[in-house]
């Protein structure tokens, strides 16, 4: 009986397996749900190239926590919570560490030597460990000095020139970063260094939106001749590049030929005695690094700072209340003043919260194929972590879009949102590095600002509240009135920019 069986058996097995392993499989490959495909271009064309967050997070609505994109050899996971970011940046970020590949900026100009863009490999250690001793918790410590004076400063500037406000920001920035990173003295600093690297940071920025270079999506045309105009732009892309990291690396060398080297990261870096391969190019492609990472991302968190200042002067009024009780009205804020200003600090929590300057992070990619949550992730994947959507979902109690500070003070536990501080400067092992410094610059420009001068919206229109759709997201530029709070504040501003060495 059962040898009559066997045959019949066999059959169904072939049948069962050729019809269940293929479908089986198809399932395994299943990529996570994304608005519908066509044969020729998948979804890919439907990816919000610029300031995309918004429609991304309502993707959300429809298609959850995952959005994924695929076509023209290129796949976008869009992850849109804290859940599935821990899960995957976090709790896998032995795979999911790797940045994407840019063709044009990261290859042809070079950029890809540059921390924020190098693979997750030795290289991106060695530089990334090159920071970490200065950057840290406590050795952020020595800074104190240089924010306060340029704060300072900055409030100087904005006592003589208050409707520039939008460019001394952006220099304050800057500068903070060049002295740190250089030693380069912060007044002079402008002239030398930064309008090239402004120039600079202008030309990465255009350079790196999806689809200015057709090279990008084919990386073979990077072969092409160089009298193409697409090689010329990268070639004087690397040019500047390459200004921009090695001017001050020489300016610091000379000094310390000369021994005229004021202390800063560089020059500690060069003259400590530990040795390892390519010792200048890290240092070179490290310092770099930080003022293309840290300059615009502070500077687009004050402006907008600002510019929710002066739309909401009721929350203005109390963070001048609270400075003026807790510091007292006879000194600007210093950074030890930190900590006992819970509702500044809520201000600063707001405004990362309500227009964070990064909202789609930066992009990673994954290192080797991998399923989540049943769906099939494939390797090469650029990952995005849409901290848009993580500001509108761990919002407390008030409406996701109103600035209200308030919601970061409440006691209860449940209503409490997730700290800013937790998910705008990215995640585990590619988070910011420059974080305790940027919290620091980020009080101590706002406070003083905050008790030192009113600020409202013109009085003859509304404040145009808009923001630039790149990578970094700030306000275009706006009017608003800034004018001292009252004569005894303008005179501390005036004396305490005097003390500025
Ligand atoms: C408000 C200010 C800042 C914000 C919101 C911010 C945010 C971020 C974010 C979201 C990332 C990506 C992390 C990831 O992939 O998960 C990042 C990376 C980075 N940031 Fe910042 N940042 C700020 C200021 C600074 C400052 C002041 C510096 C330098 C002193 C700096 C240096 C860097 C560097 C070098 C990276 C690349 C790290 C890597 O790829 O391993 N940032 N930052």
């Amino acid at each position: 009986m059962s040898h009559h069986f066997t045959p019949v058996l066999l059959v169904f097995l072939i049948i069962g397996v050729t019809i269940l392993v293929p479908f089986l499989y198809h399932r395994r490959q299943r990529y996570p749900p994304g608005p519908p495909t066509n044969p020729f271009t998948g979804n890919i064309t439907k990816f919000p190239l610029q300031g995309g967050w918004a429609t991304l997070t309502k993707l959300k609505d429809a298609y959850g926590d995952l959005v994924f994109f695929h076509g023209l050899g290129t796949r976008i996971l869009v992850l849109n919570s804290m859940k599935t970011i821990a899960d995957l940046l976090e709790k896998r970020g032995n795979i999911y560490s790797d940045r994407p590949n840019f063709t044009v900026v990261g290859e042809l100009m070079d950029l890809g030597q540059s921390m924020p863009l190098l693979p997750y490999g030795e290289e991106w250690r060695v530089q990334r460990k090159l920071v970490h001793g200065s950057l840290g918790p406590s050795s952020v410590k020595q800074y104190h000095k240089i924010q306060e004076d340029l704060a300072g400063l900055l409030a100087k500037q904005l006592l003589d020139d208050p409707v520039g406000f939008f460019d001394h920001v952006r220099l304050t920035a800057s500068r903070l970063i060049l002295a740190i990173t250089y030693g380069l003295d912060v007044e002079s600093a402008d002239n030398d260094y930064i309008t090239h690297a402004e120039d600079t940071m202008l030309m990465i920025s255009k350079a790196t939106v999806p689809g200015a270079f057709l090279c990008d999506f084919f990386p073979w045309m990077k072969h092409l001749p160089s009298w193409l105009p697409f090689q010329r732009t990268a070639r004087e892309g690397k040019q500047m590049i390459d200004e921009l990291v090695t001017r001050p690396l020489e300016h610091v060398k000379q000094a310390m030929e000369n021994s005229s080297a004021p202390r800063s990261l560089t020059q500690e870096l060069l003259a400590s005695d530990e040795q390892y391969p390519n010792k200048e190019h890290h240092i070179r492609w490290s310092m770099g690094s930080l003022y293309g990472a840290g300059g615009e991302t502070t500077y687009a968190t004050v402006l907008t700072c600002i510019m929710a200042m002066a739309l909401h002067p009721d929350k203005l009024r109390l963070a001048q209340a609270e400075i003026d009780a807790v510091v007292g009205t006879d000194r600007l804020p210093t950074i030890g003043d930190r900590t006992h200003l819970p509702y500044v600090n809520a201000v600063i929590k707001e405004t990362m919260r309500w227009h964070p300057a990064l909202p789609l992070g930066i992009a990673r990619s994954v290192t080797k194929d991998d399923i989540y949550n049943g769906y099939h992730i494939p390797r090469g994947t650029i990952v995005i972590p849409n901290v848009w959507a993580v500001a509108f979902e761990h919002c407390g109690v008030h409406s996701p879009s109103e600035f209200i500070p308030e919601r970061f003070l409440v006691t209860t536990s449940e209503a409490v949102p997730a700290d800013p501080a937790i998910w705008a400067f990215g995640f585990a092992r590619r988070i910011c590095p420059g974080k305790h410094l940027a919290e620091n610059s980020l009080f101590i420009i706002i406070a003083t600002i905050l008790a030192a001068f009113n600020i409202s919206e013109p009085s003859d229109r509304a404040l145009d509240v808009q923001f630039t759709a790149g990578l970094v997201s700030y306000p275009l530029p706006f009017t608003c009135d800034i004018t001292p709070r009252s004569s005894a504040r303008a005179s501390q501003v005036v004396w305490r920019a005097s003390q500025v060495d």
